[in-house]
């Protein structure tokens, strides 16, 4: 093969990785997917949910519209906005009900449900809760059982350090995951949310626009990845 022209040479390394993978999911202990599904902002509505309890408990108060939103805390945009709203927007987060009325993000339930029913993948919900623990957790229970159904319960890892959870994708709106494990074993995929639009793909990082963009497509090439070492697709080997 070492004589071949390059070209063909990717070609055939393509082909036969993607044969490997198909003989290899086609086992019955073929290896399996693990894919962890962030909550806050991936599943639930938390900046809309936020900005709607926000306006009504604290309507004289400056606000900032969801296409103006910066950073991942919303507390830290508030807090600069005006001395005492970082306290008032974390009021409406520890407040009871916050969580569980959090409306599902656009095409999410159908998504994780598709998802969680392919061969060879297994879904969790991975998701860091406040520490102000009275409603919170009980809460993301509900709101999982609610919209997912009452097997997802199983499903639910409750962390406030994402890298010491093994997977092998994160999808998650948090640009900077960081905690103990210097290494984790997923890759972050980037749902994009209105605080992090505007933070340019840095590759081979990447992003997951919507729930109806193709999430299947970077599963798959996760499985290949998985099965040959392969880094993906790009024009050059196709
Ligand atoms: C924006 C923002 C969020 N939080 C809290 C709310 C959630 O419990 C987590 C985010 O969880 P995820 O699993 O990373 O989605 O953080 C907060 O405390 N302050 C904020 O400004
Ligand atoms: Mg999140
Ligand atoms: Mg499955």
């Amino acid at each position: 093969m070492a004589s071949l022209p390059s070209i063909f040479r990717k070609g055939i390394m393509l082909s036969t990785n993607l044969q490997k993978y198909r003989s290899c999911t086609s086992m019955a202990n073929a290896r399996r997917l693990r894919v962890l599904v962030d909550m806050d902002g991936v599943l639930a509505d938390f900046e809309g949910g936020f900005l709607k309890k926000y306006r009504v408990r604290y309507p004289s108060e400056p606000y900032i519209n969801l296409e103006d939103r910066r950073g991942f805390w919303v507390s830290e945009q508030y807090g600069n906005l005006k001395p005492g709203l970082c306290k008032k927007a974390i009021s409406i987060w520890e407040a009871k009900d916050f969580f569980l009325d959090l409306h599902p993000i656009p095409g999410a339930v159908a998504a994780v449900k598709e998802m969680a029913d392919l061969e060879n993948t297994d879904v969790f919900i991975c998701t860091s809760p406040i520490k102000h623990y009275q409603h919170c957790p009980y809460e993301k229970y509900a709101w999982v059982e609610k919209h997912l159904g009452h097997k997802f319960l199983e499903r639910i890892i409750l962390t406030r350090d994402k890298t010491v959870v093994s997977g092998d994708l994160l999808i998650d709106d948090r640009p900077d995951i960081i905690g103990a494990e210097r290494n984790p074993t997923w890759e972050h995929i980037l749902f994009t949310a209105c605080h992090n639009k505007h933070i340019l793909p840095t590759p081979p990082n990447r992003r997951l626009p919507s729930w109806s963009h193709d999430w299947k497509s970077i599963l798959d090439s996760k499985r290949l990845q998985l099965v040959s070492g392969y880094q993906g697709v790009c024009q050059s080997e196709v």
